[in-house]
């Protein structure tokens, strides 16, 4: 992981972090802020995954597991700190996906909130994964100077997937063709 993020930085390539359960051990956590100084274009993790790797800096209250045990509006704070901290542009993802970045990158002082998706998208194990490798593949698309933008995008689109994929199970059990 290291040796793919550092070959990334060297031909200026966008990259993301997905930290997860950085917060379920110090094992995982440590990997996550090793990987976090490698400054990742995009840190997108869920509520309990964002507050667990703020929390490396300050005491933000306790936190553990694979799955949030948070919501991700809890974590607006802890998203606003690490983005400043980091210079990544950090999405938490949740029933509201937060997107932000400070002002000391090139998107400047930004705070966005989607709220697309269905609750059944925080059950499935690998939403998280899939959104992240969507949000790579936006931030890869566009201009590097419209990463907050594109970021925004695949949490949006990733959401409305979600939302047509729910209407289509009504109909069928081919949920999944929603997000084909
Ligand atoms: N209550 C909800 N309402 C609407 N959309 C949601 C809800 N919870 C999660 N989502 C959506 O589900 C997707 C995955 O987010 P989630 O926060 O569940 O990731 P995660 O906990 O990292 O997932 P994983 O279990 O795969 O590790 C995101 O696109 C998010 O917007
Ligand atoms: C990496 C990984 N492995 C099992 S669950 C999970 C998180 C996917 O979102």
């Amino acid at each position: 992981m290291k040796a793919a993020a550092l070959l990334a930085n060297e031909h200026r390539k966008p990259w993301v972090l997905d930290p997860v359960a950085a917060g379920s051990s110090q094992f995982r956590l440590n990997a996550c802020l090793e990987l976090l100084r490698l400054k990742p274009t995009v840190i997108r993790g869920n509520a309990s995954e964002i507050i667990a790797l703020s929390q490396a800096g300050i005491d933000m209250g306790p936190t553990k597991g694979v799955d949030s045990c948070h919501e991700s509006m809890d974590a607006v704070e802890a998203a606003k700190f690490l983005a400043e901290a980091s210079g990544s542009i950090v999405a938490v993802s949740g029933a509201v996906d937060i997107i932000c970045s400070s002002k000391s990158i090139t998107h400047g002082n930004r705070l966005v909130f989607v709220h697309n998706g269905v609750p059944m998208l925080q059950k499935i194990t690998a939403t998280g994964c899939a959104v992240t490798a969507l949000i790579a593949a936006f931030v890869a698309a566009a201009d590097p100077l419209h990463a907050f933008d594109a970021t925004v995008s695949a949490l949006s689109v990733f959401g409305i997937a979600g939302e047509m994929g729910m209407e289509l199970g009504q109909r069928s059990c081919f949920v999944a063709d929603a997000f084909d």
